[in-house]
């Protein structure tokens, strides 16, 4: 039976899911540089790179007789299945989830669409279940949409760890790998991507609280952007907005005990109307934003 915590009435903004501000959750998977072609790209158009890779912030390659780019370790596989308690190994799985479109509940403060003021949501999105994987990492890839797809986009919602007291009642029953220690946390190890940094951040586990529905963060992915969410991890079942189903190849470490592959928290709203709700914008809303952000 999953635990059930009471959330505050809240509305959570979305935000555009970029590694910087997802960093404390996990990585996104993306082209680091679209503007930038392997070496014996036919494009003319592209930048001359010779035979030495672009400079990137995350370390790339020439490969495939110089017809490709090869970025390493744009996200890290974490299997923290050694530190579970009831020793059973685990192994690397690869999913197919096929997810249809959320309803969105509409936002009973919008004008009237007809108005000339007609509103820039959406609609409402009530987060009513948060899940978490403690001993794996897991990446959700989309297949075949495009960035610019009005019809497609997905939410990726994620909470923060609360710490918790000695002898917490409501978390002591889950099994989780140790909180890492958090002396010598940086800006620079959080964006580091090697295996001994990553130790230090969320890839070693986050402990075992409850989420922190205070501050849960809403990001909106586009169909270029693959998600991965660090080991422990609170996050919302992918939630798809649009018009169709997306299907995601998922790829996690796995050993079949339930509370060990996955654990679930129901979330209660505090009064019958209150709800913790993401607030959805249109999609011409979100991709005025990115574009911004590509500005800057
Ligand atoms: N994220 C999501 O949609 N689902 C899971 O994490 C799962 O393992 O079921």
């Amino acid at each position: 039976m999953p635990i059930s915590v009471t959330a505050p009435s809240q509305r959570v903004p979305v935000l555009p899911l970029t590694q910087e501000t997802f960093a404390p959750f996990g990585t996104v998977v993306e082209n680091p540089n679209p503007t930038t072609l392997p070496p014996r790209s036919s494009n003319q158009t592209a930048a001359s790179l010779g035979t030495q890779p672009p400079p990137s912030p995350i370390p790339v390659v020439v490969a495939n007789q110089g017809t490709a780019l090869k970025y390493l370790d744009v996200t890290l596989q974490t299997d923290l299945y050694g530190k579970a308690p009831s020793g059973k190994p685990s192994r690397a799985i690869m999913t197919m989830f096929v997810c249809a479109p959320r309803n969105l509940r509409p936002d009973p403060s919008s004008p009237e669409v007809s108005t000339e003021k007609a509103t820039s949501i959406e609609g409402l999105f009530d987060v009513s279940i948060l899940e978490r994987h403690p001993f794996t990492q897991q990446t959700f890839v989309p297949m075949g949409l495009s960035a610019e797809d009005p019809d497609t986009r997905y939410l990726v919602l994620v909470a923060p760890t609360l710490p918790v007291a000695q002898g917490d009642a409501k978390t002591a029953s889950y099994p989780t790998p140790c909180p890492p220690q958090k002396s010598g946390w940086g800006l620079k190890s959080l964006f580091s991507r090697s295996p001994a940094e990553a130790e230090k951040t969320g890839s070693a586990g986050k402990g075992p609280g409850l989420p922190d529905l205070a501050n849960i963060k809403a990001f909106v992915a586009t169909g270029a952007q693959a998600v991965t969410y660090a080991a422990g991890t609170w996050h919302a079942p992918m939630v798809v907005l649009g018009k169709r189903s997306v299907d995601f190849v998922v790829t996690q470490f796995a050993n079949s005990v339930g509370d060990e592959d996955c654990q679930e928290v129901e979330i209660q709203p505090e009064t019958p109307n209150g709800a913790l709700a993401v607030v959805v914008p249109k999609h011409e809303i979100t991709q005025t934003t990115a574009l911004a952000r590509a500005k800057l």
